[in-house]
């Protein structure tokens, strides 16, 4: 369970942004909608308390992340939250598997090989285990990047524009992808996006003004 109280923040004192309260309930997804520049990756970093916030809470489960002390807060996100970046980021040097592990190894979890190649098979990319990120295409890193946002099975996964640059077969398949995987372990799914072609297939809907 997700939910916000009166969230507020400024990157220019000139230019303050007052996000509407926002609640989504376990295995629910809520989709933020809003045009450029309506402060929609911003929403999310303070979600993921990336940002810290001027005033308000951010509250998962039952923990106010913004009483958390940075290194908590860090710790916290690691096991609890799961975000797909709009573009992927990987460690190029290292293969897709140890990609997956990474997230066991930043949330001081043991390396989960079973998972990682479970994952692999649901989301269609089990041949690639062994090779580099960058050997794939953007469509297929998108689901590398779903799969390493659940390796830990968040309670909270954060999709910033994860169809932006798909096509409209990649973009059904990636929106299916993130639906399974959140209602498989029981999480709320966040996506922020100015993607029309996602209106029609998230009931829960927030448009920022
Ligand atoms: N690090 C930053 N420093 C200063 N201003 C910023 C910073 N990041 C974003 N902004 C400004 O804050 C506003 C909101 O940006 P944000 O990226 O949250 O919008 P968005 O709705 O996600 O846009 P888009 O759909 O184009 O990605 C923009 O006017 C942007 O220029």
């Amino acid at each position: 369970m997700l939910a916000t109280r009166q969230l507020t923040f400024a990157y220019d004192p000139a230019k303050p942004f007052s996000f509407p309260d926002i609640q989504c309930a376990d295995r629910e997804a809520l989709l933020i909608l809003g045009r450029s520049g309506t402060g929609k990756t911003t929403l999310l970093h303070l979600l993921a308390l990336l940002l810290q916030p001027q005033s308000g809470s951010v509250i998962i489960n039952q923990t106010d992340l913004t009483q958390l002390s940075v290194a908590e807060t860090a710790a916290f996100r690691a096991q609890h939250v799961g975000i797909v970046y709009q573009k992927p980021h990987f460690v190029s040097s290292l293969s897709v598997i140890d990609n997956l592990l990474m997230a066991n190894y930043l949330a001081n979890k043991p390396q989960n090989k079973a998972r990682a190649r479970e994952l692999a098979g649901q989301l269609g990319f089990a041949d690639y285990l062994g090779k580099k990120t960058n050997q794939m295409s953007q469509g297929e890193q998108q689901r590398v990047s779903i799969a390493r946002a659940v390796m830990n099975q968040p309670d909270v996964i954060l999709a910033d524009e994860p169809t932006s640059s798909l096509d409209d077969e990649n973009t059904a398949r990636v929106v299916s992808l993130l639906r399974q995987q959140s209602e498989q372990i029981g999480a709320s799914l966040i996506v922020v996006t100015h993607d029309q072609r996602l209106k029609d297939v998230f009931q829960n809907q927030v448009l920022l003004p």
